[in-house]
């Protein structure tokens, strides 16, 4: 069986590539304005059949989202049959579809995949797909639909929902006919998986306090809502930032990149949020999650993804012990370099730590190697991996004492109320809040775990960010020559000092990291570094930001 090429080229010509863009398949998937995204969209589309042929008819996901970017920007990712991330090797792929600057090259390149990949076109091609509540997402999404008419692809629809939904249905999808369902392949299915299991977990428990989400006035806003029905009082939750329609407010001045990078209260929240009290910013898309509180002096608290690990890790290695199975089963932590000392601090004086570069298929990975992986990044992205062999332990495990079998079930039920696939705001959510009722912890006794050190994150825009190359889980420059010495150099000068940089995946900039004891020290030691970037890779002197150091 051959492409249907006529079918390609008619509908290939509705969707032209710009002629002077360039697009990358990164850490994110493709991410640019999303007036720009057409020709991209449909060229996923085309390949999402490829990859589902390619795996026997399995099916792939698409979710178009620009997660907790601006309004204007979209996005497109590939989820793999198991709910996972696109396959490192397609990102290549995709690049070079996207690419083709015209049909003719589009249908060629098609072509080589095709034969390369020994794709048999004759199997079938299945593909689940949705979008966030972004302006230009219905226009995308209709893009997409003709990359699927192309390649005589059977689509379903998940409509507008959030990216770990997305994932998780792939995952129940390809699992529904085998012995061990990830759940009911639906958006129901996904709810009462999670609510029912987060019930059992506290059941018997204390009441718990409203908890105020603020949805980023993005696609979480649904979930959570949807959500907060099947919970009912088993955690009451008070919704903000819900307005998904109003142009130019989506995740402005509120989510949990804007927390997480502001290090602030969203404003609108100021009028709720009385001291003590606990709340978590969604992001864009609802994978990412933050908490925070103000304390009796109205002082903001942020619980990023690091406190989440710190607190969700703790409470696991004691119920593995509880179960009496701490001989059989490793629960080991996953971070970035971007994870601030106190939590590495903290975390391995009692776990295994392993850093590793940026971006969540490398985190995802390497908690694979674990019994039970715990990874998240600062950012609040991240989830809780339980090995097959683990949940098999898990499931057959024979407790000798009730201890042991009440631990036993709570693990259980972990296991359910966690979303496996990816990180999930809301999932980590009923996770983080499970923990907080078994240890009887506000927010404030959660942040008192360690004392995060002062950091500052800074920009750098440099003429070619290509230059620079890290080692060590890009903790380290190897490239451009000399620059890491001078950075040791200024580092040795600052208690508790640390920094480092690297060119972002996402953006036209290097970042730059640094921490210190205390807060004037971070930000001196940040600026200071940023300086020295600007200064040695030929940034203008006419345009050097006035807080470079
Ligand atoms: C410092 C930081 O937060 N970097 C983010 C950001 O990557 P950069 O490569 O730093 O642009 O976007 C990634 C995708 O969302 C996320 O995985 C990562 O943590
Ligand atoms: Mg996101």
């Amino acid at each position: 069986m051959s492409l249907p090429i006529d079918t390609i080229r008619a509908l290939a010509n509705e969707h032209p590539k710009p002629g002077h863009l360039h697009f990358q398949y990164g850490t994110a998937g493709f991410r640019t304005l999303g007036v720009n995204l057409d020709s991209v969209i449909f060229r996923v589309g085309l390949l999402a059949g490829l990859r589902s042929k390619k795996l026997d008819g399995k099916t792939i996901g698409v979710m178009i989202t620009a997660s907790h970017n601006p309004e204007d920007d979209n996005g497109v990712k590939l989820v793999d049959p198991r709910g996972e991330m696109l396959e490192a090797s397609w990102e290549a792929h995709a690049t070079a579809l996207a690419n083709a600057t015209t049909t003719d090259t589009l249908i060629s390149t098609l072509d080589q995949l095709v034969s390369s990949l020994r794709i048999d076109l004759s199997k079938p091609a299945k593909v689940v797909y949705a979008r966030d509540t972004r302006p230009s997402g219905a226009s995308l999404v209709a893009s997409l639909e003709d990359g699927f008419r192309a390649l005589n692809i059977e689509a379903r629809n998940a409509g507008i929902t959030t990216t770990p939904i997305l994932h998780y249905l792939v995952r129940a999808i390809n699992t529904k006919e085998t012995k061990e369902p990830y759940g009911d392949d639906t958006e129901e299915g996904y709810m009462q998986k999670l609510s029912g299991a987060f019930k059992k977990l506290v059941a018997g428990k204390p009441a718990i306090p409203p908890l105020i989400i603020d949805c980023a006035n993005g696609v979480g806003t649904q979930a959570a809502r949807e959500l907060g029905q099947y919970l009912g009082s088993s955690l009451p939750l008070v919704l903000h930032n819900t307005d998904t329609t109003s142009p130019g407010i989506l995740n402005h001045g509120c989510g949990a990149d804007f927390v997480k990078t502001q290090q602030k209260l969203p404003p609108s929240l100021a009028a709720h949020l009385r001291p003590g009290q606990r709340a978590c910013s969604l992001d864009g898309d609802a994978d990412r999650l933050m908490y925070f509180y103000l304390d009796d002096r109205g002082h903001f608290h942020m619980l990023d993804g690091d406190k989440i690990a710190a607190l969700v890790a703790a409470f696991i290695v004691d119920l593995v012990k509880s179960a009496g199975l701490e001989e059989d089963i490793r629960v080991g932590i996953v971070q970035t370099a971007y994870a601030n000392g106190g939590s590495t601090k903290y975390l391995s004086e009692r776990l295994p730590v392993r850093c590793v570069p940026t971006g969540v298929k490398h985190l995802h990975h390497a908690a694979e190697h674990y019994n039970i992986g715990v990874y998240f990044e600062a950012n609040g992205h991240g989830t809780v991996l339980f090995s097959p062999e683990t949940q098999v332990k898990l499931a057959e495990h024979q407790p000798s004492t009730p201890a042991q079998s009440t631990a036993l079930t709570h693990l259980n039920n972990l296991v359910q109320v966690i979303n496996q696939t990816v990180g999930d705001a809301l999932s980590d959510m009923l996770l983080v809040e499970v923990v907080l009722a078994h240890r009887s912890y506000s927010g404030i006794e959660w942040d008192s775990l360690y004392v995060d050190l002062p950091n500052r994150l800074v920009k750098v825009v440099v003429p070619d960010r290509a230059i620079f190359k890290t080692e060590d889980a890009e903790r380290r420059l190897v490239n451009p020559p000399g620059l890491q010495s001078k950075i040791d150099d200024l580092v040795r000068k600052y208690e508790s000092g640390r920094s480092f940089v690297r060119p972002s995946g996402t953006e036209d900039v290097v970042r730059v990291y640094a921490e210190a004891r205390v807060r004037a020290q971070a930000d001196e030691l940040a600026f200071r570094v940023a300086g020295l970037v600007y200064d040695e890779t030929g940034g203008d002197p006419a345009q050097r930001p006035s807080e470079f150091l």
